[in-house]
């Protein structure tokens, strides 16, 4: 099982909310996050369960970002606006910036994600799963 993370700007929401419906039986294996608002519309549309943080101008990629920093995030479908101007830019680069540091699977539009989550259905994040085994304590 692996932890995942849904993050939509508002209008990239709708696209989000069909993309997760589409591999909900794919997604329902794993333990799910995403930023306040994101998963309150998942939510509305899916069985899924999702452990959500702040909305995302609130701190929620930060505390997405947290995860990332000690290496317990394994793949973030963040589908980001890059029309519209973000009032906690700053909190979104960082977030991006730690998936680099960590090398962590990180999909900015639908295209990315079609392939990330094709690549989970096929067991090509298996080496996510040895990275938590091996985890220092
Ligand atoms: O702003 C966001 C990510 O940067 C998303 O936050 P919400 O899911 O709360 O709208």
């Amino acid at each position: 099982m692996l932890n995942i993370a849904f993050i939509a700007h508002d209008r990239k929401k709708d696209e989000m909310v069909n993309f997760v419906t589409a591999y909900e039986p794919v997604f329902k294996e794993h333990k799910l996050y995403s930023t306040g608002t994101t998963g309150s519309r998942i939510m509305e549309r899916t069985e899924l369960t999702i452990n959500r943080f702040m909305s995302g101008p609130l701190g929620g990629d930060q505390q997405i970002g947290a995860m990332v920093a000690t290496n317990e995030m394994d793949l973030i479908i963040f589908l980001r606006d890059p029309l519209m101007a973000q009032p906690h830019e700053p909190d979104i680069n960082a977030l991006l910036r730690l998936c680099d540091v960590q090398g962590i699977p990180l999909a900015t539009n639908i295209a990315t994600a079609e392939l990330l989550v094709k690549a989970l259905q096929r067991g090509d994040f298996a080496w996510r799963e040895l990275v938590h085994k091996y985890k220092p304590e």
